[in-house]
């Protein structure tokens, strides 16, 4: 894209005015249950992407919405394009719209438009006509040029149309929405004054209402704003009983979500919106964010969402716009933690979780299993990282339980690594590391040993070092102070235990023990790992694999003292 020379300059705007609203009632109220949902994916998504939806596309579309339980879905502007006229005739024809299920398409309060688009709904159980015109200030003024008085009879005369349209229809139950489109930027009173005109022009009933919509067709203030102008419509407008207020948010300030919730708890009924967002400009507001923001609420949304890799396919793949790694809950990266701070604490709390009980995890909102995620992406292991990262990951995946110290150790020589590579270490570089630092094949290993208990413990152990076999005897309070002993006499030194621990490694009968222990001569530090099917075994090795190299020096030295 070629860059146009900016021209940054701010003063070029001014605010947003606030509405007068000072007994708002909305900011002590709480959401406590899903809006009515209607997904616009199939018309206002659609109208934003490069290539519009094909037939095919739109069915796959329509398909996931039915899966994920929408049960009022915009499904095309039929008057405006074959494809979108011949999708509402196929679902019709081929009876695909579930009973509980309204179709719902869009049309301009043009007569033409109006009676193509009841023609396109020809047959169908139920369907919802919505009709828009613009009503702000600078559409009215500049775009249609046209008077408050002028814009009203525009919408007063696209009601009449679709009335005298639809009367050659009567066996469709019809339900009309009407948007004052451009609602943020209009006047609210109006806002106020077109729809009362509509309601009187349409005459609602209880058991069929008037769907109005207020849409931020641009989202121009903060959503406390949006959720003021909401409050004051609904406080305002007349035969409130017999409509329902939707809203329909714009992401310009990135915002869709919060003014769509704030509105809600200002009185709307019903929210459209898209899947993942997609729409004009930044998007319409993203359902399945908001779906899921109740549902970490504890509030059943009432959508499933559980299939979020099919959700993310399917959008995708008729929209041709990839998903960012960080989207709110279904981004490749949002459960994810690669800073050690998070990943201790996330490590602490689920190892407390109990099933079933309220979730309460830092820094997961949600459990990803939830969505089909798995705690595998939870912790992934970069320079950010520290212990109880890589804790996690060896213990949730491979079983080593390691005991702090070693935690600490192992941390250091994973971040040598990942600054030298400068990138993520997978959890497999992480085992491999384990290895090559602890458990080379090349440790010194026990052949044979044999312990008898007497007052103290009295071992022989035989292995091997420099390739060639060594036997030491040895006796102490335990098998492991009889071995140092035994070691220290040969090195000429004088070893300490400082640490030891041990577990088994895995959970069934056939499940392997693993020793950790930490040595030392002076003031050098040895560090052993040793697994085996026999506990004592481990412990013998651990304590080899630690002086491996102590024990081939010394070797040497005998060596060449005997010829
Ligand atoms: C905020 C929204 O998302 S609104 C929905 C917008 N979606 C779309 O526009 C997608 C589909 N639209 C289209 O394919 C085309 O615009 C059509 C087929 C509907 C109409 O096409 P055309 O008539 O060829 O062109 P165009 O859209 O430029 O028409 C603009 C005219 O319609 C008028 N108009 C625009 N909106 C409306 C409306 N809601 N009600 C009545 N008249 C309207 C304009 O004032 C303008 O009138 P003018 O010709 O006297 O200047
Ligand atoms: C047609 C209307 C509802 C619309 O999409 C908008 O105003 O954003
Ligand atoms: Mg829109």
């Amino acid at each position: 894209m070629k860059a146009a020379k900016a021209n940054f300059n701010y003063q070029k705007y001014t605010a947003f005015p606030k509405v007068h609203l000072p007994d708002r009632q909305w900011p002590e109220r709480v959401i406590t249950q899903a809006p009515q949902w209607c997904s616009v994916d199939l018309r206002d998504g659609n109208q934003a992407l490069i290539d519009p939806m094909q037939v095919e596309q739109k069915e796959r579309m329509f398909d996931l919405l039915i899966k994920l339980g929408f049960k009022q879905i915009e499904v095309g502007f039929p008057a405006a394009s074959q494809p979108d006229y011949d999708f509402v005739r196929l679902l019709i024809e081929e009876n695909k719209i579930p009973a509980d299920v309204v179709i719902q398409v869009l049309t301009q309060a043009r007569p033409a438009l109006i009676k193509k688009s009841v023609q396109a709904l020809q047959g169908s159980r139920h369907a919802i006509i919505h009709l828009y015109n613009s009503t702000s200030k600078v559409q009215r003024e500049k775009v249609f040029g046209l008077s408050k008085p002028e814009i009203i009879q525009l919408a007063i005369d696209g009601v009449h149309a679709i009335k005298q349209e639809i009367s050659l229809y009567p066996k469709t139950k019809w339900q009309l929405e009407y948007s004052p489109e451009s609602f943020t930027g209009t006047e609210l009173d109006f806002s106020i004054e077109i729809c009362n005109a509509v309601i009187e022009a349409w005459q609602p009933k209880v058991e069929n209402k008037l769907i109005i919509n207020l849409p931020a067709t641009v989202e121009m203030s903060t959503p406390n704003i949006f959720a003021d102008q909401i409050e004051y419509f609904c406080r305002h407008i007349q035969a409130r009983e017999l409509i329902e207020i939707s809203v329909h948010t714009h992401n310009d300030r990135g915002c869709a979500v919060a003014a769509a919730e704030l509105a809600v708890m200002a009185g709307a009924d019903r929210v459209e919106g898209t899947l993942l967002g997609n729409g004009e400009r930044t998007g319409n507001m993203d359902i399945v964010t908001m779906a899921m923001n109740l549902y970490s609420q504890g509030i059943d949304p009432k959508l499933d969402l559980a299939c979020v890799n099919e959700i993310i396919h399917t959008v995708e793949s008729c929209t041709h716009i990839p998903t960012h790694p960080r989207h709110p809950y279904v981004g490749e990266l949002v459960y994810t933690a690669f800073s050690g701070s998070h990943q201790d604490a996330i490590k602490k709390c689920l190892a407390t979780y109990q099933e079933n009980e309220v979730w309460d995890i830092a820094y997961l909102p949600i459990d990803p299993k939830d969505l089909g995620r798995s705690y595998e992406a939870v912790i992934r292991i970069n320079s950010q990282s520290g212990k109880g990262g890589v804790a996690y990951i060896l213990e949730n995946y491979y079983g080593f339980k390691l005991p702090a110290w070693l935690q600490i150790e192992f941390a250091k020589k994973v971040q040598e690594q990942t600054e030298s590579l400068a990138r993520e270490l997978k959890s497999a570089e992480i085992i491999d590391l384990f290895h090559a630092c602890y458990l080379q094949d090349s440790c010194a290993k026990v052949l044979e040993y044999h312990l008898e208990r007497q007052a103290q413990e009295m071992l022989q152990v035989k292995f091997v070092v420099n390739h060639e076999v060594v036997i030491l005897k040895g006796q102490g309070k335990g098998c492991l102070h009889a071995l140092t002993q035994a070691i220290g006499e040969y090195l000429h030194a004088e070893i300490q235990i400082q640490e030891y621990s041990e577990h088994t490694l895995g959970k069934n009968s056939q499940a392997k023990a693993v020793t950790y222990i930490k040595l030392s001569i002076e003031d050098r530090i040895y560090t052993g790992v040793a697994v085996n099917e026999d506990v004592l075994s481990a412990n013998l090795n651990a304590v080899l694999a630690a002086l491996t190299f102590e024990l081939e020096a010394a070797h040497l030295q005998v060596e060449k003292a005997t010829g």
